[in-house]
């Protein structure tokens, strides 16, 4: 995003877990700070030195330790790419619980530090439940083993959950064992143009309704998403015909048992949406070969890089209910109507979570001042989160108490304090 810029010189590349303590233990005598660094795909500049702090970057440690097929457990350095770790249980017929656009440069380790959201948490849950075990070196460089494969581990506190989304504030994670499920036989998607936002939340019902559990992602996009991941994609999903007329889509996903089933029961559902006296949808196309399967997706993961290509991006990742986020997003649109080239929302509808991305020449004091507090304000009235998947990193650190209240910073700041006492581990993140 270009947003910051540290005066790091030099970056190490570890190759075992040994050498990351070995690194972490001598920073710590001499008080030098230390950015984790994963694949460098967030979008909050958490993974970004902001000083001149010594980048510790896991690249170089990506093998992967043991794989169980019969559990589905998985034990990897934290440096393996999450698409390669996907190829790696796919002719065991498993796949990675998490899935997101920039699969195939982020890595695992940084996903679990950022507790990374993406397409498939409506069905398979948050990192905090696939992830069974860590390794982490902590900002004094012990090794933390707690790289067990247990289902069940009822020992007190638990003690792997706090590096989940800490952002490598608390230590490095240099392992992570994570629960894959078993592969869907069958996957198909189905893409559908609504009249109005307004029906997306009875559609969402029915489609929950009708599918039941081979429904497996249901994400949206705006009529300005659409529009923007066409001009800079592939090609496009639906005709000039269908698309007119539209003012949102959403893209829904069955992974289930039976091919023959799923289709009919998609084909059945697609029949009854557009059959209905007031049809909640224009139309909508299901995808009919893998490769069409692959461009409807393409369509949803290309909004974050389509934008990138228009200008430069303020980014807002939220957790709001689902029936405001079309006010959310008019309201910001309307506040800053002259100032900026585009206001668009999109994300994960399933999940509560709205990304709104507004799209302007250039970053300037201007805009960022109309936004915030604007947006977060916004949010809190709803009590919702002003970070639903992509973190706090060096963003937001600004803004946590609109979604932490003065206890929760509070208790924050002495973990912190415990674990990182020197304030050495990745500073200026999360916390201020
Ligand atoms: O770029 C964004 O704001 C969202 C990125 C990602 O979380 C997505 O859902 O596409
Ligand atoms: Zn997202």
């Amino acid at each position: 995003m270009g947003k910051y810029r540290g005066r790091a010189t030099t970056v190490l590349r570890p190759k075992t877990t040994q050498q990351v303590s070995d690194i972490v233990r001598w920073c710590a005598s001499r008080d030098i700070p230390i950015v984790p660094q994963g694949g460098n795909t967030g979008l909050v500049g958490g993974s970004v030195p902001l000083h001149d702090e010594l980048v510790v970057s896991l690249a170089n440690m990506n093998t992967v330790r043991s794989f169980d097929p019969v559990s589905g457990i998985l034990v990897a350095d934290a440096g393996c790419i999450l698409q390669s770790l996907t190829d790696y249980v796919a002719p065991h017929n498993h796949i990675m619980p998490i899935d997101l656009g920039a699969k195939g440069s982020c890595h695992i380790g940084g996903n679990v530090a950022t507790n990374a959201g993406g397409l498939r948490l409506l069905r398979y849950g948050s990192l905090h439940g696939s992830v069974l075990g860590l390794e982490v070196v902590l900002p004094d460089g012990t090794i933390l083993d707690q790289l067990t494969s247990l289902r069940k581990d009822n020992t007190g506190y638990d003690l792997k959950q706090l590096f989940i989304g800490a952002e490598g504030t608390l230590g490095i994670i240099t392992g992570v064992s994570i629960l894959t499920p078993p592969s869907p036989q069958a996957s198909n998607n189905v893409i559908l143009a609504l009249p109005h936002f307004d029906n997306v939340q009875p559609l969402y019902k029915t489609v929950k309704r009708q599918l039941s559990e081979i429904l497996s992602a249901f994400e949206f996009i705006d009529r300005t998403a659409y529009d923007l991941a066409v001009k800079h994609g592939q090609g496009r999903a639906l005709s000039d015909e269908d698309v007119a007329g539209a003012d949102c889509f959403v893209l829904v996903e069955t992974s289930g048992g039976r091919r023959e089933h799923d289709e009919e029961k998609l084909t059945d559902l697609l029949s009854s949406l557009l059959e209905a006296d007031t049809p909640l949808i224009n139309t909508g196309v299901l995808s009919q070969s893998p490769a069409q399967f692959s461009s409807l997706w393409a369509l949803r993961e290309g909004v974050t890089e389509a934008v990138s290509k228009e200008g430069k991006a303020y980014k807002y990742d939220i957790s709001i209910p689902l029936a405001s986020f079309k006010h959310v997003v008019d309201t910001t649109r309307e506040h800053l109507r002259h100032a900026v080239k585009h206001v668009l929302g999109y994300g994960h509808v399933g999940d509560g979570n709205l990304h709104l991305n507004i799209v302007a020449s250039a970053y300037t004091q201007e805009i960022q001042d109309a936004l915030e507090p604007f947006v977060y304000e916004l949010v809190a009235s709803y009590r919702g989160s002003i970070s639903a998947e992509h973190g706090i990193g060096a963003m937001k650190t600004h803004a946590l108490h609109y979604s932490k209240n003065d206890v929760s910073i509070e208790w924050m700041k002495k973990i912190k304090a415990l674990f990182d006492p020197r304030g050495i581990m990745n500073p200026g993140k999360v916390l201020e």
